[in-house]
C-alpha cells in the first residue's frame, strides 16, 4: 500500500469535492472574513428579523497576497456589494458599519447608533461584552430611541440574561475616531499610512471602550469610575493594533497638556508579552503609530535600567528610537513613554534596582494566559505588585483564556485595590470575539495518523515535495512554503533541521531554505532568522513553541505540528501563525503516533469545533477536518495526563535524563527524530569516536606529550 494512503487512513480523507451546501457558504465578518458558520439561507434568517437585506463582506484586506493588506491604499474588510441598496427601515450590523462611515467631504458629524443598532452590530459579528465585576450599565439617554427600546429594561429570566451583554458603540471606521473620541490626527494619518482604515471586529468594540468609556456607551457607578478590560479574540485578529491606538492617543494628549522635558520622562506604560519576537513586533508596530507624535516606545534589553540617581548627569543615546540616556559611564536609562518587555527581563532589573512602577499608569498583558500561567507567573506578578499607582488602568489579550484565568484576574485586581486601600475602584470588563479559544476556521486542519517517529518524517518530506502524486492525490494539498514546523523540544528542532537540511534541491536555494529557530540560539542570529523569514528567504522553518504566540507572519501559508502541541490552547495558538487578518487558504497539518493517541482526543475536539464554526458538518467537510467515529474513538485523557502533558510534554520526546529507567532510556531512543537505522547509527558514532581519538592523539604527538595509549612492549 502507498506509504502516504496508509499515514492518512484514519482520517478517512476522499478527494476533494465541493457539495451544493458547501458552495453555498457565505462570509460572515466574525472571525476574520472567515467562512460562515450557517450557509446562506440561515443568515438570512437569522437577521431577518433585524435585517431588511444582507450584504457579503468580502474576503480581508491581504486574503491572496500577503502584502495587499499594508501596501493598499484602500484596505476595506467590510466592501458593500454594489446591489446591497434595500428599502427596508431596518439593516444589518453590517450595513450599519457602511452608514457609520463618512463619505469623502463628509464633514458632518456621525449620527449615533441606536441601542438596537447596536445590538445588531455586536450580533452580525459575534462580539460579547460582559461586566464580570461592577455594576456597570449601558447609558441609553445618549442613545436616539430605537424601535426595540432599551435593550436593559427587560423582565424575565431570559431578558436578564440577555442584559448582561453590553451593547456599546461600536467604532465602525478608523475615519471616525477624531470626531467621536477626539483621536490625534497625527494618529489617524499614521494609521492611513499603514493601509488601516476600517477596525477589525476586536478592533472596532475594544477600541471605543478603552478610549473613552462613557463616550461607548458605558454608564460608570460614582465609585467604579475606570475600566479594566479583558479581551478574548481569535489569532491574528488585530489585538495590538487595538491596544495600541488608545493608548498611544492618551499620551499624544498628555504630551499636548504637559511639556515635561524628555530626561523628566519615566514609563507610563507597560506591555508585557511573553518572547522577544513578540516584543520587538509590538515595538515595530507601536514605532510605525507614533511617527511624529512625541510618544516613544522601546524594547526593555538586558542591562537597561528604570531610573538613574538624581545626581548622575545623563547623556542622550545616540539611535534616536532607542528613547533612552546614560549617566556618565553608568547603565541606560528607559525614557519612553511604553515600554514592551517580557516578564523576566524586567523582573531582573526590578530585583537589582528595587525600583518602584509608581509612574506606570497602563499595565497591558499580551498572550495574557501564558503570563498567568504557573511558567511566567511570578516574574509577571512581581511586575504587577510595584505598579502602585492609584489610576492604574488594566487590559489583558488572549485568544485563549480558561476561566481559571479570568479568576486569577479578578482576585489580582481586587486585591491589589484592597492592598493599596484605594478609593476608586475599576469594573473588570470582558470582550469575547467569536467562539472563545477556539481554532481559526479560515484555515483547513488535518489531523494525520503516522504511527512511529519515522513515519512523521515521512509524512512531512511528501508535505515538502508537493510534487510527488501521493501528496496531491490524497489527503493533503501541498504545502506551499513558507511555513512553519513545530516540535517539542529544542533537541528535536535541531535534529529535525538536521534532517530537512538536504530535502529543497540546490536550484531551489538548498539549505539556505531551511532554517531552525529556537531560544538557545543568541539574539542576533534569532533577529537574523526571523528578517530571512519575513522577506521570504526562508521556506521552512523549524521552531519550538517559542513561536507560537503573538508572532505574526504575514505570509505564512501552512503550519505543521510535527510533534503535538501540548494542550488545546497551544494548537490555537501555534496553528494561528497561518490564516492571519482572514487569509483564507492556510493549512494546518498535525501529525500523531501511537505515543500520542491517549492526548489527540483535546485537538481533535479543537478541530471538530473549528470546522463546526466554518459552518462544516461531517457530511460537508469532505477531506477537512476530523471524523465522527474517530472523536468516538478516541480516548479521554484524563486530568492528570493533561496536566503533565501541559508541563512537560509527551514523554518519549523529553530529552534522556539520568533517573530515566530502561524503558524510559529505549522508548526515547527510539522517538529520536533520524532518518538512519540503529545500525547506521552506531556505525556513524563508532566512526566519529575514531576519529576524535585520532585527532586528540595527533594533538599530543604534536606538543610532544607522552600518549597515555599503550603503545607496545617496546614503546
Ligand atoms: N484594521 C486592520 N485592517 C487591516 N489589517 C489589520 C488591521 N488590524 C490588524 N491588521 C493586521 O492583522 C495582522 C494580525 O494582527 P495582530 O498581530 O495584532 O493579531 P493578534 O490578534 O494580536 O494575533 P495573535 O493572537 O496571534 O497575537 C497584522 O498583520 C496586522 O497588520
Amino acid at each position: 500500500m502507498e506509504a502516504f494512503k496508509l499515514l492518512s487512513r484514519s482520517t478517512n480523507l476522499k478527494p476533494a469535492q465541493t457539495s451544493r451546501r458547501e458552495r453555498r457558504i457565505v462570509h460572515v465578518p466574525s472571525e476574520g472574513q472567515t467562512h460562515a458558520s450557517v450557509d446562506e439561507e440561515n443568515v438570512v434568517a437569522s437577521t431577518a428579523s433585524v435585517a431588511g437585506r444582507k450584504r457579503k463582506r468580502d474576503a480581508f484586506p491581504g486574503a491572496g497576497d500577503p502584502d495587499e493588506a499594508v501596501t493598499s491604499n484602500g484596505v476595506d474588510s467590510y466592501k458593500s456589494s454594489s446591489n446591497g441598496a434595500g428599502k427596508a427601515n431596518e439593516t444589518s450590523g453590517h450595513d450599519m458599519l457602511s452608514q457609520g462611515r463618512p463619505t469623502a467631504g463628509d464633514t458632518r458629524a456621525p449620527q449615533p447608533l441606536s441601542s438596537d443598532e447596536c445590538r445588531s452590530i455586536f450580533k452580525f459579528h459575534k462580539i460579547k461584552i460582559a461586566a464580570l465585576t461592577g455594576a456597570l450599565n449601558i447609558d441609553d439617554s445618549r442613545r436616539p430611541s430605537s424601535k426595540g427600546g432599551a435593550s436593559v429594561k427587560m423582565l424575565g429570566q431570559k431578558r436578564k440574561k440577555k442584559a448582561s451583554s453590553l451593547y456599546t458603540h461600536p467604532l465602525t471606521s478608523f475615519a471616525l475616531l477624531p470626531t467621536l473620541y477626539k483621536v490625534s490626527r497625527t494618529l489617524l494619518n499614521n494609521l492611513r499610512e499603514q493601509g488601516y482604515t476600517t477596525p477589525t471586529e476586536v478592533q472596532l468594540a475594544t477600541i471605543p471602550v478603552l478610549l473613552d468609556p462613557v463616550a461607548a456607551g458605558l454608564c460608570l457607578p460614582p465609585d467604579c469610575p475606570h475600566i479594566d478590560l479583558l479581551t478574548v479574540a481569535p489569532t491574528g485578529s488585530g489585538k495590538t493594533l487595538a491596544f495600541l491606538i488608545p493608548l498611544i492617543n492618551h499620551f499624544i494628549h498628555d504630551h499636548h497638556r504637559n511639556t515635561e522635558h524628555e530626561s523628566s520622562r519615566h514609563v507610563r506604560a507597560l506591555i508585557v508579552a511573553p518572547t522577544k519576537e513578540l516584543v520587538n513586533q509590538i515595538v515595530n508596530e507601536g514605532r510605525k503609530l507614533c511617527t511624529n507624535s512625541g510618544v516613544s516606545i522601546t524594547a526593555m534589553r538586558k542591562g537597561m535600567h528604570l531610573s538613574a540617581r538624581s545626581d548622575e548627569c545623563t547623556l542622550e543615546s545616540g539611535d534616536e528610537n532607542d528613547h533612552m540616556t546614560r549617566p556618565l559611564d553608568g547603565p541606560l536609562i528607559v525614557k519612553a513613554d511604553i515600554l514592551v518587555t517580557t516578564p523576566l527581563l524586567l523582573a531582573n532589573t526590578l530585583s537589582q534596582d528595587k525600583t518602584k512602577l509608581s509612574s506606570v499608569q497602563y499595565f497591558i498583558f499580551d498572550e495574557a494566559d501564558v503570563l498567568l500561567d504557573p511558567l511566567f507567573r511570578d516574574q509577571t506578578l512581581s511586575l504587577w505588585n510595584a505598579c502602585t499607582n492609584p489610576s492604574l488602568r488594566t487590559s489583558l489579550w488572549s485568544a485563549t483564556v480558561g476561566s481559571n484565568i479570568e479568576e486569577l484576574v479578578i482576585h489580582l485586581i481586587d486585591e491589589r485595590q484592597a492592598r493599596l486601600e484605594l478609593q476608586s475602584r475599576s469594573s473588570l470588563l470582558r470582550c469575547i470575539v467569536g467562539l472563545k479559544d477556539s481554532a481559526l476556521s479560515t484555515i483547513s486542519h488535518k489531523l494525520i495518523y503516522a504511527a512511529t517517529e519515522p513515519g512523521k518524517l515521512l509524512g512531512l518530506r511528501q508535505l515538502l515535495h508537493p510534487s510527488t502524486t501521493l501528496t496531491s492525490k490524497h489527503a493533503v494539498p501541498p504545502l506551499r512554503p513558507p511555513f512553519l514546523v513545530f516540535t517539542q523540544t529544542i533537541e528535536r528542532a535541531v535534529a529535525l533541521h538536521a534532517e530537512l537540511l538536504y530535502d529543497i534541491p540546490t536550484e531551489a536555494g538548498g539549505s539556505s531554505r531551511v532554517a531552525v529557530l529556537h531560544s538557545d540560539l543568541s539574539e542576533t542570529k534569532r533577529l537574523e532568522i526571523m528578517a530571512r523569514f519575513r522577506k521570504g528567504q526562508i521556506w521552512v522553518l523549524v521552531t519550538t513553541d517559542l513561536l507560537s504566540r503573538g508572532i505574526d507572519f504575514r505570509g505564512v501559508n501552512g503550519v505543521v505540528n510535527y510533534d503535538m502541541p501540548t494542550s488545546s490552547a497551544a494548537y490555537v495558538h501555534r496553528v494561528g501563525r497561518t490564516g492571519r487578518a482572514g487569509r483564507e487558504g492556510g493549512i494546518a497539518v498535525t501529525l500523531y503516533t501511537k505515543d500520542d493517541i491517549k492526548y489527540v482526543k483535546a485537538i481533535a475536539n479543537a478541530i471538530a469545533a473549528s470546522e463546526r464554526a466554518r459552518g462544516r458538518t461531517q457530511a460537508t467537510s469532505g477531506e477537512d477536518g476530523v471524523q465522527k467515529w474517530l472523536l468516538n474513538a478516541l480516548p479521554d485523557i484524563s486530568k492528570k495526563d493533561r496536566q503533565e502533558l501541559k508541563k512537560r510534554g509527551v514523554n518519549v520526546r523529553r530529552p534522556l535524563r539520568e533517573g530515566d529507567d530502561d524503558n524510559d532510556v529505549r522508548a526515547k531512543r527510539t522517538s529520536r527524530i533520524s532518518s538512519k537505522s540503529g545500525y547506521e547509527r552506531r556505525l556513524e558514532n563508532n566512526r566519529k569516536g575514531a576519529i576524535a581519538a585520532r585527532q586528540d592523539r595527533l594533538e599530543d604527538e604534536s606538543e610532544g606529550r607522552e600518549s597515555d595509549a599503550w603503545s607496545g612492549f617496546d614503546g
